[in-house]
């Protein structure tokens, strides 16, 4: 079924020569021009790494602790819709190897099954005693009382942090999807967990609602309706990471949907040093879009990223070999991001230093607010 595959691209080939062209176009496409799309992958190839020697050792850690849940690695799965599109069990698969690997998984909203029976799938893969670190991505509802609901379906499933897209206050144009008349799911599948909550249209992609009306003081309601941790996901202007942390926002997904929302927003790598410095170490920064290698990792973390979320690369994975595709990916995202490590000198994550990247020409680390050897990724809240 599968052949050997050594990197994420394999995975992504071996994908799109099972899938239905459609259903990759979905995947890979973005919005309008996809600009940023391509521009998410670029600015990792553009930064270079300039590593220390002399000073390594045999055991690396990449372990992450988020808020006090531990992660064996700071490769988290960002929440992308409708597994099934590309494997039968769909979410299920995904979480039982993201469980196994001990990474977290974001569920999406838009998950073709329920959020509660993804987590009793990653329950029945994790190590005996430890629990699968699940967490829950939706979109605020306009009405309040769907939007308490879904976070309610998320605590009672056991997750143990929410994470907000604010990046659509409408669906950004997939010209591809219009071209290949794409809008619905295939018969047979649906968002479960919208599944009772909405009357009519049961499974259809419009069944979630975007509205540009949302506010901070839609975020602040949602912060007082549960005691989980609120991560915002889309937030790309400094000022608005400011006032995330003004409105009490716990973390930050620092994420421009793939490109797939607004195009020719800047790749989100070249964001992170002014996010990191407008947060100012009060709460953690996870970082996604165009994560393929274990030195866009290094890069990230190295740049003041916690941790980096992957989309794409789990659902070339999934469709390329289901739950077991998506373990061996992260196994070996896992081993690149352990030989980069080993490669910089380094020993675990916290020697991931802002020295260590460099854009060429430029002779110091990137990005006007970051000084070399500053750590703002470690400062209070975390953990
Ligand atoms: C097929 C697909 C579905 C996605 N679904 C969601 C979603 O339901 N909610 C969300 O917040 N982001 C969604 N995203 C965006 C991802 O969470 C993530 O931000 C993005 O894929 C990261 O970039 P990468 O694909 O280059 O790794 C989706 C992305 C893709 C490719
Ligand atoms: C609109 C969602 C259902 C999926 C999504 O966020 C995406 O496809 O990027």
């Amino acid at each position: 079924m599968s052949g050997v595959r050594f990197t994420v691209y394999d995975f992504e080939e071996a994908a799109r020569a099972r899938l239905d062209p459609v259903h990759v176009d979905f995947i890979a496409g973005g919005a309008r021009d996809e600009i940023t799309v391509r521009a998410n992958e670029a600015a990792f190839a553009r930064l270079q790494l300039l590593p220390r020697v002399l000073r390594g050792s045999f055991e690396r850690d990449v372990c992450v602790t988020l808020f006090g849940g531990r992660a064996s690695l700071p490769i988290l799965l960002s929440p992308t819709a409708f597994h099934k599109l590309v494997d039968p069990e769909g979410e299920a698969a995904t979480a039982r190897a993201a469980a196994a690997a001990g990474a977290i998984m974001i569920v999406s909203m838009a998950s073709t099954v329920a959020v509660g029976e993804v987590a009793a799938a990653a329950r029945a893969a994790a190590e005996p005693g430890q629990a699968p670190p699940l967490w829950f991505q939706l979109y605020l509802q306009p009405d309040p009382g769907i939007t308490e609901a879904l976070v309610r379906r998320a605590e009672e499933a056991g997750c143990t942090a929410l994470v907000v897209t604010v990046d659509s206050p409408v669906l950004g144009a997939g010209e591809r999807n219009r071209r290949n008349g794409f809008h619905d799911l295939p018969p047979g599948m649906r968002c479960e967990n919208l599944v009772d909550l909405r009357d009519g249209e049961r499974g259809h992609i419009r069944q979630i609602a975007m509205s540009p009306e949302f506010s901070w003081e839609h975020v602040g309601r949602l912060r007082r309706c549960t005691d989980l941790p609120v991560l915002l996901k889309g937030v790309l202007h400094p000022e608005d990471a400011r006032l995330a942390v003004r409105h009490g926002v716990d973390g930050l997904l620092l994420s421009n949907h793939g490109g797939r929302q607004l195009d020719t927003v800047p790749p989100t790598l070249e964001l992170l040093p002014e996010l990191v410095a407008a947060v100012a170490g009060r709460i953690p920064i996870v970082l996604d879009g165009g994560i393929r290698r274990g030195t866009d990792v290094v890069k990230a973390l190295a740049l003041g990223a916690i941790a980096v979320g992957i989309g794409r690369p789990v659902m070339w994975a999934l469709a390329e070999g289901g739950e077991k595709g998506v373990r061996r990916l992260l196994h070996l995202l896992w081993d690149e991001l352990d030989e980069a490590l080993a490669l910089c000198g380094a020993s675990g994550l916290a020697d991931l230093t802002p020295d260590l990247v460099r854009v060429p020409g430029w002779g110091s680390a990137p990005g006007p607010t970051v000084t070399p050897g500053a750590d703002t990724r470690r400062g209070g809240g975390i953990g």
